[in-house]
């Protein structure tokens, strides 16, 4: 649990690292010439709208629906007087909760598209939390006990601790700022892709705008996010063209891009998983796409300079640039030992045994099994000079190495250099 919290957290900021160093970079900016800021938007006082505008389309374009509604959210943000509505009391705390409230629902919400259900759906939603914050919220507000019983001593707490946060929410919206907190760091931990990230930053900066920020700096942050929003799409999409989606390493596209990038010395090595049919038979296919990952995981972290990828199934592509077999295989020998020797811990019951007759199989929870793979290594020579013909001979080393009894490596025996 720890452990997960933590892995999720550091994705999260290796995610947001980008806006963070553009937000720094923007604050120093501001920080010593803040008359150039001013007279940017004083010239181009439509620059953040036409920044979130590019990035609504393209967000769209990419399916992202829920950044869609984030640009037109922030859209509301850099109204003229926005700051003001949403201070003004009664009005101002519907507007407030409602804000809160949207952005809770896009943490919450998947990418669901815009077609004429999803759309109405997600129409029927605003609509109800726009309801909820203009007429419930200020009632339960206004109703003693709920006061008593759920707004103060949820609250008092944090305005004694923090005096000036009275200033910026009466106690219903920092209830609500304080759940939605809590949800963004749930997801954060628990769905740290890169919209998510741009959803919390987003929040983030709409309480320090709406607290803090003056109109010059509020339409300095949305442009910022609309970057941001920009980045995050291009950065998904990126990843879902060259990243397989299970396993998380390189997949068969960037291998394919690789290859452009390879001079006229280098060496491929072919690996397959061993029994691997067998494996998912026994244990289900659910159990095999965990193996996969994490065999995935192992052969990305090849020494010697070596870039792995999957090529489909249960076979992966490590890529050797400038190095020859000798250079190459004490790496793939110290990668199968790794991987032979790995204890995989298997939390899951085995698949019921398909004749109805036979044998049930043992439980298999908590049962430690090994998986081996075995490799097949081949260079660039001059009669072997174009990538499909290496991979070819690479193939014929890994047939060699699954003849041998498999979890081992071989080499093919070209002629040539
Ligand atoms: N769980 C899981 N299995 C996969 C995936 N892709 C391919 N496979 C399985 O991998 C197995 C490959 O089996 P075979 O090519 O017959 O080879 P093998 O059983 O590994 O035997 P050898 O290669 O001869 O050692 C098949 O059962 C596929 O269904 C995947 O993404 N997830």
């Amino acid at each position: 649990m720890f452990v997960s919290v933590l892995q999720g957290l550091s994705r999260f900021l290796n995610l947001a690292l980008f806006p963070l160093i553009l937000f720094f970079a923007a604050w120093l900016l501001y920080y010593w010439h803040p008359q150039l800021i001013n007279s940017m938007f004083i010239r181009l006082p439509w620059l953040a709208t036409i920044s979130l505008g590019i990035a609504a389309i393209i967000s769209w374009l990419f399916g992202r629906s829920r950044l869609v509604w984030l640009c037109i959210l922030l859209l509301a943000v850099i109204q003229p007087n926005a700051l003001s509505w949403i201070h003004i009391d009664g009005f101002g705390l519907g507007l407030h909760s409602f804000m809160v409230l949207m952005f809770s629902w896009l943490m919450l919400s998947k990418d669901s598209g815009f077609s004429p259900r999803n759309l109405s759906y997600s129409i029927l939603t605003i609509i109800t939390l726009g309801l909820i914050s203009v007429y419930l919220l200020p009632m339960v507000s206004a109703f003693q006990p709920a006061q008593q019983i759920l707004l103060k001593p949820s609250t008092s707490w944090l305005f004694s601790f923090w005096p000036a946060l009275s200033q910026w929410y009466t106690a219903t919206e920092l209830l609500l700022v304080m759940l939605s907190g809590i949800l963004a760091l749930v997801f954060v931990i628990k769905r740290p892709n890169t919209s998510q990230m741009t959803l919390v930053i987003s929040w983030l900066s709409y309480l320090l705008i709406t607290a803090y920020a003056n109109a010059t700096v509020n339409h300095l942050v949305v442009s910022l996010l609309a970057i941001i929003i920009t980045y995050a799409v291009i950065r998904d999409s990126f990843a879902m063209a060259f990243k397989d989606e299970l396993t998380g390493v390189p997949s068969r596209r960037a291998l394919m891009q690789k290859v452009e990038t390879l001079g006229r010395k280098y060496t491929i090595v072919m690996s397959d998983i061993d029994h691997f049919k067998k494996f998912n038979d026994t244990y289900g296919h659910d159990v095999g796409d965990e193996v996969l990952k994490l065999v995935a995981s192992k052969l990305s972290k090849v020494t010697g300079g070596g870039h792995a990828f999957r090529f489909g199934g249960e076979e992966f592509v490590i890529v050797y640039p400038n190095k020859i077999p000798e250079q190459v295989v004490p790496h793939i020998e110290a990668i199968r030992t790794i991987i032979a020797d790995y204890d995989i811990a298997l939390r899951t019951q085995p698949r019921p045994a398909k004749k109805p007759n036979s044998k049930p199989q043992k439980a298999a929870k908590n049962k430690i099994v090994k998986v081996t793979s075995s490799f097949g290594v081949a260079h660039r020579t001059k009669l072997h000079s174009d990538f499909q013909s290496v991979m070819k001979q690479a193939d014929i080393a890994l047939y060699e190495a699954k003849k041998s009894g498999r979890n081992c490596v071989k080499v093919a025996k070209q002629k040539g250099t």
